[in-house]
């Protein structure tokens, strides 16, 4: 682990957006001028975009791309200048970097990613680069993936109920699990950019048990596209914490 001085907040203590920026310009010293980014999407990446356009139009990093990971991500990069490319958009495309924030880190870097709704497309794009550093204020470092929240599960709205069911039995029985659709606006499911539907699966004090095995379960089930659980795929992540300082924590 290795950890930088992040400049103490002027008049006290920084709040949680002030984190998550430290946490995202860090992120933004390792970009290189010609990379290819994958561009995460939610209010940590979001800051990540804002910087890199400011150094863009500064002349700062050119032939920089961006490989967006939501409709939403793609529409602020452009706002703010980020040239864009689609995911296996040419023979020779590399994605060098990709830059995003997380709902929980586990001290595995393990990560629970996705309750924005963008799972399926972060997942495709994070895994298919390089190196994928993930940015976050300290609040998101748990001891057990589930502890504060969904772990979200994309899946097909054909028979969506009936995969719900299937899911349930899955891991009924294990200490406080429920699971239901992610509702969206005026009662209907909330719906992805790939139009499909997430359940949420909630575990009482986060799960425990072998991540990789229930990832396994869970992509045997007809009917799941993808879930949030990104196993050691994060190579580097970057915390903010309250005190001021921002830890840099490599993959070992
Ligand atoms: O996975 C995500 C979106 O699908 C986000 O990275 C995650 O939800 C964290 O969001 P935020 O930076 O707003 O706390």
């Amino acid at each position: 682990m290795g950890s930088a001085a992040a400049t103490p907040p002027p008049g006290g203590k920084p709040t949680q957006d002030e984190l998550k920026r430290a946490a995202a310009h860090r992120a933004v010293e390792l970009v290189e001028p010609g990379m290819t980014l994958g561009l995460g999407t939610g209010s940590t990446a979001a800051h990540a975009l804002d910087r890199l356009g400011d150094l863009l139009r500064a002349g700062a990093l050119p032939g920089v791309a961006g490989v967006p990971t939501s409709l939403k991500t793609e529409a602020h990069a452009a706002r703010v200048g980020i040239p864009l490319l689609s995911l296996g958009g040419g023979p020779d495309m590399k994605i060098h970097l990709s830059i995003d924030g997380a709902d929980e880190v586990d001290p595995d870097l393990n990560l629970v990613k996705g309750r924005g709704g963008s799972l399926l497309r972060e997942k495709m794009i994070e895994g298919a680069g390089d190196r994928f550093v993930v940015i976050v204020d300290e609040s998101k470092l748990v001891p057990r993936l589930g502890c504060t929240g969904a772990i979200p599960v994309e899946v097909v709205p054909f028979g969506a109920r009936h995969t719900l069911g299937l899911i349930r039995e899955v891991f009924d029985g294990l200490p406080g699990f429920h699971a239901r659709l992610r509702e969206g606006s005026e009662d209907a499911p909330f719906v992805t950019d790939n139009g499909n539907y997430i359940v949420e699966m909630f575990f009482e004090d986060g799960i425990r048990g072998d991540l990789r095995d229930i990832s396994d379960r869970l992509l045997r089930i007809t009917g799941v596209v993808e879930h949030g659980m990104f196993l050691r795929m994060a190579t580097t992540v970057i915390v903010a914490n309250k005190d001021g300082t921002v830890a840099v924590i490599n993959k070992k």
